[in-house]
């Protein structure tokens, strides 16, 4: 459709000159104005028709085409492994989401556009030259020719150049966003000035290629008007001054197409250049199509009966786990059996793997060996199956910006009063009507609190973990773990949460405590003590604190609660 229409604008312009020769040739008053103004407005109408609808046309298919992009994006994004969303910066998939994406919606699908438009209409303008000029055919080659070279030098000096400054902008950003979020610790070791300067220095090298890349723009533009000035003026007098015959009209319509030809030249270079750097951002989107994903994150795999998991049973046979693929081992051949409805505390020095454990049970890094949840091996099940029926609890829970409500049942499948039990359960409630109000700015939470940042801007940790363990009696799985929260959560409601779990859960739900206070998980059914990546002891706290040079016991000893621990078990 763009040949087309460039073909038509071509015919347009020599139709007028043909309009205007007929009066050498004939009166006035014998040429027929209405006819020739009929065919010139057919031509323009037929050339709006066409433009319009091969652009919209286009408009709609790069609108598809950037949807396509943008899902397969957020998709793999979404599906990538922890340990890639570990080792990422955050700004820099922010950069990708946002101004990557929109260079594809907008300036490259545009771009492409005016390319094949530009490419088009110099190639029917050159085309036409050469009908009423052909022995302009080797001066236009050669001088399309010198264009394109200058066009080459330019290119690979501004291409590294514009590259230059889209490399920059994320640091600049991530210095920001870091600044943002540490301004109290900022502000309080008065680092203002460093966070400035820093930041000044990222923002200038941002904009160090920015001269060049303007002193580039003007090199390639006195080179590209002079050649073309020279292929119009030497076509012009060839045209004029030759011996070839060629009518007015036509030197008229040859000259207009050199000139279209000609002062497309720079524009074309310019086109191809801002098109080639927008192809960067489809370049940096594709490269995130391919990076590491969860296994078999979309696929169907095994698809557990619909009573499925009708107990919290918890079967591990020589499970191993790593970080990445080819890290080291941090799990080593773990091998035990948890009946459904036991709850297990897991302890061991920092390091030891207790958070690693609980990262294998889920998949959320790569593993072997053997988890049979209420009979069913995990390694082929469906991802999104596996994590729905198991709940876990981080150190610091992850809430989402929102009401509270939402946060409790983001699929909205429950009704408030469940909502409200759940919270009643987990205590909050009862620690509000104690005045307790902790650090939230509203009087008392409830369903319809906002929950700002995350959490982080108006609850404190102890109360993001209460909504977490309410969240987990909404869930109603078999399977709960629970990393429990170390100093930032006071004693009252540390106590509370526990008495929870062990009071609100059904007989079958199995609830596996991450603890870093001994404290926890004393009056737990059994223990597990892991130490580097390996199980060395798993029993009742009672049989563990009997055994003679036990490391549980050794734990207790060495605990400044010692004579309480003690007392818990007895
Ligand atoms: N994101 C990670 N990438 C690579 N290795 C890790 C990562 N997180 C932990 N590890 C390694 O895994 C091993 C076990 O760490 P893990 O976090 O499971 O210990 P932990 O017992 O939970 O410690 P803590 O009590 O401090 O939370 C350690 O050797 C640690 O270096």
């Amino acid at each position: 459709m763009m040949l087309l229409n460039a073909l038509n604008y071509s015919l347009q312009s020599w139709f007028l000159g043909y309009w205007s020769s007929q009066y050498d040739s004939q009166p006035a008053s014998s040429v027929s104005v209405s006819w020739f103004l009929s065919v010139y407005a057919g031509l323009l109408l037929s050339s709006m028709s066409i433009y319009s609808f091969a652009f919209t046309l286009w408009t709609f298919g790069s609108i598809r085409a950037s949807q396509i992009i943008h899902r397969s994006f957020i998709n793999s994004i979404m599906t990538s492994t922890f340990r890639w969303l570990d080792t990422t910066p955050t700004s820099r998939i922010i950069i990708r989401a946002t101004a990557d994406i929109r260079s594809i919606d907008d300036s490259l699908a545009f771009g492409i556009w005016r390319l094949i438009e530009a490419s088009v209409t110099m190639f029917v303008n050159l085309g036409s030259i050469m009908i009423f000029a052909p022995l302009f055919l080797l001066p236009g080659v050669t001088i399309a020719m010198l264009a394109v070279s200058f066009g080459q030098m330019y290119l690979s000096a501004q291409l590294p150049l514009r590259r230059l400054m889209s490399i920059n902008k994320a640091p600049i950003l991530g210095n920001f966003a870091a600044a943002v979020a540490g301004l109290v610790s900022i502000r309080a070791f008065g680092a203002e000035d460093m966070f400035l300067k820093e930041s000044r220095m990222r923002i200038d090298a941002w904009l160090r290629p920015g001269l060049p890349s303007f002193n580039v723009n003007r090199w390639i533009g006195i080179r590209v008007d002079a050649l073309a000035g020279i292929f119009t003026a030497a076509l012009g007098a060839y045209l004029v001054y030759g011996d070839n015959g060629t009518s007015a009209a036509n030197t008229g319509f040859s000259m207009t197409m050199a000139v279209g030809f000609t002062s497309l030249t720079l524009i074309w270079i310019r086109i191809y250049n801002a098109t080639e750097l927008e192809a960067n951002s489809l370049e940096r989107v594709r490269h995130y199509l391919v990076i590491e994903h969860e296994d078999e994150a979309h696929s169907e795999c095994v698809v557990p009966p619909a009573y499925w998991p009708a107990s919290g049973a918890l079967q591990v046979k020589g499970l191993c786990a790593r970080y990445s693929k080819d890290g080291p081992e941090v799990l080593h051949d773990l091998t035990f059996f948890v009946r459904s409805g036991e709850h297990i505390g897991i302890v061991g020095r920092t390091g030891s793997g207790k958070s690693s454990l609980t990262l294998a049970l889920l998949r959320a890094i790569p593993t072997s060996g053997q988890v049979l949840y209420d009979g069913i091996s995990t390694e082929k099940l469906n991802l999104d199956v596996l994590r729905s029926n198991i709940t876990i609890s981080p150190q610091v829970p992850e809430l989402l910006s929102g009401t509270l409500r939402s946060n409790l049942d983001p699929f909205s499948e429950h009704d408030d009063s469940r909502l409200n039990d759940a919270l009643r359960s987990a205590g909050l409630f009862a620690l509000q009507s104690q005045g307790n109000q902790l650090h939230t700015q509203d009087t008392k939470l409830g369903l319809d609190s906002e929950i700002r940042g995350g959490g982080s801007s108006n609850l404190s940790v102890g109360q993001r973990q209460i909504i977490a363990l309410a969240r987990a009696i909404v869930r109603e799985n078999k399977l709960i773990i629970f990393d429990e929260a170390t100093s930032s959560i006071d004693h009252e409601t540390d106590s509370k949460i526990q008495d929870t779990l062990r009071h609100e859960l059904g007989d079958d739900v199995t609830l596996i405590t991450v603890a870093h206070r001994l404290g926890t998980v004393m009056d737990y059914d059994r223990i597990m003590v892991l130490d580097e990546g390996r199980i060395i002891e798993f029993d009742s706290p009672k049989r563990l604190l009997e055994k003679e040079g036990g490391v549980f016991r050794g734990l207790v000893d060495e605990s400044a609660d010692r004579a309480k621990l003690y007392a818990m078990v007895n």
